[in-house]
């Protein structure tokens, strides 16, 4: 692994007005400036008892699997703010399984109009005839109010089902699934599939999977992430949400869920160390800061490498031994990398309190809807929020 000049500013060639010191958390920005009323929505339906609300809890709330035994069936629609603590802010909207989409009752527009993503469940476990009808009519429904909605399906409690079983069963729900859509008229809408489990960190990927792509800023994430790997001979990187321990990016290289197990395996033990022995006083309620960083080395020759990005945001490199030898280089790179990101949420507050004064003056916007800009981008309602 050479580690030549870059001209992203990496190693080598040292960004003029960057120097080492405290670091400045301005890319946090105050969550509190960023709330608002009209958060990004992501709805999550499916049948009765498909686990809907078991995802919502072991996600974000941290609720252990188990735990989930004793959920009683939602009867009413639950909001969920996902904020304040969490880098991504949105709403996630939990629909008991019996409410009906097409019932004139319903007030389908105002609810899917500024929604983000549809997350529809489907229990595997269960015979999924009647789960596949519903998606097809609740499909149909959201994308004829909103057309940008991205629909994802989870082929949920896979845990119970052997290998062979799964795949058949995926290749048959996504056949079933695209057909039915083909025969309403809707050859053009995308479903993304997921085969997820609350028993292990299938359901924790498949959120960031669609998380991410609500995220306006994901491709920069991913490219900040690709230049640090390449530059530093790190294998894999992750930027893990500290508090649910979703990934908001990785690099271009695929993921394996070893890896990403690991990553949130090391979250969990910094956190917990933290909590423990972080806390100076007894006020202090945020143990995670930039102070934080972890070294972990496993016996196959595999270094963990965790630092602190922001309160929000943790970066996780897995790596080999050898080229850890250099951890200067990395120190230095993650510098860098840090700073860039810092600068995408600046950037990223400033288009978003110039569109709240536009909103607030009642000044039209000065770009038409749909086009490619990015002021118009981050004051999309069906965007989630970076605070
Ligand atoms: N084996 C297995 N069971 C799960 C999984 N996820 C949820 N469950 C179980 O499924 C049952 C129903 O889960 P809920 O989360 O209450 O389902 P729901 O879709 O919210 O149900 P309603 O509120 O009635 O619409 C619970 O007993 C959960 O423990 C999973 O990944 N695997």
């Amino acid at each position: 692994m050479s580690y030549q000049d870059d001209p992203n500013g990496y190693v080598g060639s040292f960004p003029k007005d960057f120097t080492y010191g405290p670091f400045e958390q301005n890319g946090d920005g105050d969550s509190s400036s960023l709330q608002d009323d009209h958060k990004p929505r992501i709805l999550l339906r499916g049948l009765r008892r498909s686990g809907k609300s078991s995802i919502q809890k072991v996600v974000f709330h941290k609720m252990s699997p188990n735990e989930t035994w004793f959920l009683e069936s939602t009867n009413q629609m639950v909001k969920d703010d996902i904020n304040n603590s969490s880098l991504v802010q949105f709403q996630i909207w939990d629909f008991p399984g019996q409410i009906d989409f097409l019932d004139p009752t319903f007030d389908s527009d105002t609810i899917l109009g500024g929604c983000g993503a549809l997350v529809f469940v489907i229990d595997a476990q269960d015979d999924y005839q009647d789960a596949l009808d519903k998606l097809q009519l609740t499909v149909t429904k959201a994308y004829r109010v909103n057309s940008n909605i991205k629909s994802e399906v989870f082929i949920h409690k896979v845990d119970g089902l052997n290998d062979d079983y799964k795949m058949d069963s995926q290749g048959d729900i996504h056949h079933r699934a695209t057909d039915d859509l083909a025969e309403a008229g809707l050859h053009h809408v995308h479903l993304s599939f997921h085969l997820t489990s609350i028993y292990d960190h299938s359901i924790f990927e498949a959120f960031s999977k669609v998380v991410q792509k609500l995220i306006p800023q994901w491709p920069t994430l991913e490219n900040l992430l690709n230049i640090l790997i390449s530059n530093s001979g790190i294998e894999k990187a992750f930027l893990l949400d500290v508090v649910s321990r979703i990934y908001i990016a990785t690099d271009s290289s695929p993921v394996d869920m070893q890896s990403y197990e690991l990553g949130c395996d090391m979250m969990d033990v910094v956190m917990d160390i933290s909590c423990i022995y972080g806390m100076v006083d007894e006020t202090e309620t945020n143990t995670f800061n930039n102070e934080s960083s972890s070294l972990i080395k496993l016996n196959n020759g595999t270094v963990l490498y965790l630092r602190e990005v922001n309160k929000f945001l943790a970066l996780v490199c897995i790596l080999r031994e050898e080229n850890f030898q250099k951890q200067g280089v990395i120190d230095y790179n993650f510098l860098c990398f840090r700073h860039a990101i810092t600068q995408v949420f600046e950037l990223r507050n400033k288009c978003q309190s110039s569109g709240t004064d536009r909103r607030r003056s009642g000044t039209p916007d000065a770009v038409p809807n749909g086009a490619a800009d990015s002021t118009e981008s981050t004051s999309d309602h069906s965007q989630p929020q970076l605070a």
